[in-house]
């Protein structure tokens, strides 16, 4: 890859941002960054972030503006030599703004998702919480029930993706979200895709990704062939 590369990928809680964040890392070799799984890797090492986070996400609330910036625009400080694309941040317009004044985006990928399916996927996520790996009970079961493929040590629900707390989550989403969406609208760098199936969006988000990223000859082969 000869160009540094920046994208960002919104969508509500279950609109698959993981799933494709982990085929876009894997095909097109950028870094991966989940501000979700930054969060509990910070919580787990108990920084001064990770403690400060905590009470908000055990309540299921948003962690403050100010405490996210201070957490996520030194952590891409760090990867200024690698392409990136940022999962979860920014979620709000705050955040947009400031990761703005830090770095210009190439692309942003927004995934439009019924609200129907979004309930139907997250009553069946399961997590491997350690790393963050993402399962489905139907679109991509563990080889195990109940159990990490790679580690095999047990795989835990959210809370807030249990039924309860979902329809709340998914409004407040939306609310939050659509000052964002609008700012990279205006900037011309938004890229939306709609569909209720994940493999049907990717080959989209593939062939958007190879025209923007100039990538030798067989990574865009790769890239258009999956
Ligand atoms: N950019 C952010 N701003 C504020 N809070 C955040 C941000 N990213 C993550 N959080 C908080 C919200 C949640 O309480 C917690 C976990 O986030 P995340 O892993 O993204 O799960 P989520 O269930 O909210 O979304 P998703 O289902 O899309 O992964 O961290
Ligand atoms: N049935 C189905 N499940 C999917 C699809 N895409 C992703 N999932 C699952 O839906 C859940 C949410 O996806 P995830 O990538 O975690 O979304 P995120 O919350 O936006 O990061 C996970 O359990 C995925 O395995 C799909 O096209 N169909």
């Amino acid at each position: 890859m000869s160009k540094l590369f920046r994208a960002v990928i919104l969508g509500p809680p279950g609109s698959g941002k993981g799933t494709i964040s982990e085929r876009v890392a894997s095909i097109f070799g950028l870094q991966h960054l989940s501000s979700g799984d930054f969060l509990r890797q910070n919580i787990t090492a108990n920084t001064e972030a990770g403690i400060l986070a905590k009470t908000y996400i055990e309540k299921g609330a948003l962690v403050p503006d100010h405490v996210m910036t201070r957490l996520m625009l030194p952590r891409l400080e760090e990867m200024t030599r690698h392409s990136w694309l940022l999962d979860g941040f920014p979620r709000t317009l705050a955040q947009a703004e400031a990761l703005n004044s830090a770095c210009d985006l190439d692309v942003v990928i927004s995934l439009n998702i019924p609200l129907e399916t979004l309930k139907e996927r997250l009553r069946h996520r399961w997590i491997h919480p350690a790393s963050g790996r993402v399962y489905n009970m139907c679109f991509n079961p563990p080889r195990v029930q109940g159990v990490d493929d790679i580690t095999g040590e047990p795989l835990i629900q959210h809370e807030d993706d249990k039924p309860e707390a979902l329809v709340a989550r998914l409004r407040h989403y939306k609310d939050v979200a659509k000052p964002v969406i609008d700012l990279y609208r205006a900037k011309g760098i938004l890229h939306m895709f709609s569909d209720t199936e994940t493999d049907r969006i990717w080959p989209y988000v593939s062939s958007l990704l190879s025209a923007k990223i100039p990538t030798d000859h067989a990574d865009v082969q790769r890239a258009t062939t999956h």
